[in-house]
């Protein structure tokens, strides 16, 4: 993985889409997105059987455009299909436990503060996602907005490290977050709801 993958990150579950899931996803490839994450979370989230073949037709979607496919938190389903690798947060499997089952893929994690970022980087992550920056309406249990100062506090101690921001980013204000050293922007609903996502993609680098 090169920092520059994380330049414009997509994350998307079925409910965050009024289209079809799988239409959208095509057009954000084709429009230039850099990282795709499927998050499926919610009252109506697919599991099973229907989340494995929605999750292998993310999958082949993106090798098709040649973008790295990581699964939010599901790490057996991420190893049963291979995929690129897996997103946890502070409440999934420690770090050290992840890094070992995905060897050689990619491994990110949500950090929020100097304890867990130092955490995360010893214990081997790829990136970190970095948020909420801005007010989100994506994540029910998100964290209050907390600005660009962690952001920019992780670059200064980590100049080298991969760091995506999240949360609330759209077109408007993924400059102050990548003027803060994030590397790229990890965005939902701005790509999701977006009219033109050449347009919006092209906006956030
Ligand atoms: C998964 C996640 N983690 C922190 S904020 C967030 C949701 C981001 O969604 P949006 O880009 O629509 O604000
Ligand atoms: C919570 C999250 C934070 N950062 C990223 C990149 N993905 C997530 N699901
Ligand atoms: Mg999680």
């Amino acid at each position: 993985m090169k920092r520059s993958d994380l330049a414009v990150y997509f994350i998307m579950g079925t409910e965050n889409c009024k289209d079809e899931p799988l239409v959208v996803l095509e057009d954000a490839l084709k429009s230039g997105i850099t990282f795709f994450q499927l998050r499926e979370k919610g009252a109506n989230a697919l599991t099973g059987e229907s989340l494995e073949k929605f999750a292998l037709a993310c999958q082949t979607l993106c090798k098709e455009y040649n973008v790295p496919f990581i699964i939010n938190d599901n790490v057996q389903l991420a190893l049963k299909i291979n995929a690129d690798g897996v997103h946890v947060g502070q409440d999934d499997a420690p770090i050290a436990q992840i890094r070992e089952q995905f060897n050689g893929k990619i491994v990110g994690v949500s950090v929020h503060n100097d304890e867990e970022m130092k955490v995360a980087v010893e214990g081997g992550a790829d990136y970190v996602g970095i948020g909420p920056i801005y007010e989100t309406q994506s994540k029910a249990d998100a964290k209050p907005a907390a600005g660009v100062s962690f952001l920019s506090k992780a670059r200064r101690d980590y100049q080298d490290f991969p760091i995506v921001g999240i949360g609330g980013i759209t077109t408007e204000n993924a400059s102050e977050v990548l003027a803060a050293g994030a590397d790229g922007v990890a965005v939902i609903s701005a790509i999701c709801q977006s009219a033109d996502r050449r347009e919006t993609i092209n906006l956030l680098k």
